[in-house]
């Protein structure tokens, strides 16, 4: 389970790599002051021609474009091979002159490169699997450890998987943890009763449109809606009811405004926003006709005493064209305005005004 960018992914693993060479080379240190003198050549051999090279390799293996997408197999394979050549000194020791060499490393090894290098669990199941078979195999053919043998194979085994079942614990709590980031960055952003973006959210979106569009010398708009009479819609058939219409009205922006680029929100209560780019004022104009269209062919009715037989709403949208810049801000007053406008002129009817 990784969550960092791919290069501070590459430097975060090659310092882990590089403090594990310095941690062996302490180990060498550490193990000498143990070992017989005539078992040092032996011991050195195996760190400095087989251990310490293949760490090295794998952090020079780090500097090439190809480490990154194999990272976890590498590792994987690191882990294979330090304690298969720390077997191979084990048995090597014990032949040569019958030296009990501690078997603690193997256990080592595998926290090192499960935690430290963070390979997942999947692959520290497999590698722990191939040491598991490992030791065992050791065991057989060398009887290093006399009569501890089974108690050192169990502890040496059950330690391997301990630490798998550890990873395998600590990667899914991370990955809840991601998707459960997720939703609520997703709540956050989106409101719950019409699944379009909440303020904050289109007020963050139509910002970036508004200098994509600006850079790429495109027109912007900006339009808002709001349901008429909705108080009066509500007062007679219940906020339930009115909740259903402010979710249709929702349906009909996202009918008449499909682009990916669109930005469809609900500003507050039942008030809409849309930000456009590249569209002109006769362009608006049509989609506004098609939002009234819409709204008619559903004739949902509304209360007695309301401006329409039907539930309807008014638009004010403003279109910049691109040779002018105003912030969102202004843009979003002057739809206002325009809303203002449409409500004043008898509701059910668009406003469409043009800055150039
Ligand atoms: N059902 C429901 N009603 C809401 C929601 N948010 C706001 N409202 C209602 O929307 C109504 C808005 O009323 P007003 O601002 O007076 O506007 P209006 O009655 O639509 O009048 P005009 O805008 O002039 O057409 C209020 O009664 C609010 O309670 C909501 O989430 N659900």
């Amino acid at each position: 389970m990784n969550t960092l960018a791919p290069k501070k992914e590459i430097v975060r693993l090659r310092l882990a790599l590089i403090v594990g060479a310095l941690l062996l080379c302490c180990f060498v240190w550490a193990d000498i002051v143990l070992l017989p003198t005539k078992l040092h050549a032996l011991y050195l051999y195996n760190r400095f021609t087989y251990q310490l090279p293949i760490i090295v390799a794998i952090i020079a293996f780090s500097f090439t474009r190809y480490f990154y997408a194999n990272r976890f197999l590498i590792l994987t394979l690191l882990m294979v091979l330090l304690t298969y050549t720390n077997y191979w000194l084990i048995y090597q020791l014990w032949e040569r002159s019958e030296f009990i060499f501690p078997y603690e490393g193997t256990i080592l090894y595998a926290f090192y490169c499960v935690f430290a290098l963070g390979i997942n669990y999947r692959l520290a199941i497999l590698a722990s699997t191939v040491n598991a078979f490992g030791f065992v195999g050791l065991m057989v053919i060398a009887p290093v450890y006399g009569e501890r043998v089974f108690i050192s194979a169990a502890f040496v085994t059950g330690s391997l998987f301990i630490c798998a079942y550890a990873k395998y614990r600590l990667d899914y709590a991370i990955s809840l943890l991601a998707s459960t980031n997720k939703k609520l960055a997703t709540l956050s952003r989106v409101d719950p009763l019409t699944n379009l973006l909440n303020r904050r959210a289109l007020m963050q979106s139509g910002e970036k449109l508004l200098s994509l569009a600006h850079r790429e010398s495109l027109h912007i708009a900006v339009i808002m809606l709001d349901l008429d009479d909705f108080k009066q819609y509500n007062d007679s058939f219940g906020h339930q009811q009115g909740d259903d219409a402010i979710v249709a009205q929702a349906d009909i922006m996202r009918e008449v405004f499909q682009r990916e680029t669109d930005i469809l929100g609900r500003y507050g209560g039942e008030e809409f926003m849309i930000v456009v780019s590249g569209l002109d004022s006769e362009s608006v104009g049509h989609r506004c006709k098609q939002i009234k269209q819409s709204w008619q062919s559903r004739e949902m009715k509304h209360a007695n005493g309301a401006t329409h037989d039907w539930v309807t709403c008014s638009i004010g949208a403003v279109v910049l064209s691109p040779a002018k810049q105003l912030s969102l801000d202004e843009l979003v007053t002057k739809a206002d305005g325009a809303l203002y406008k449409a409500k004043h002129a008898g509701k059910n009817t668009f406003e469409v005004v043009t800055l150039s």
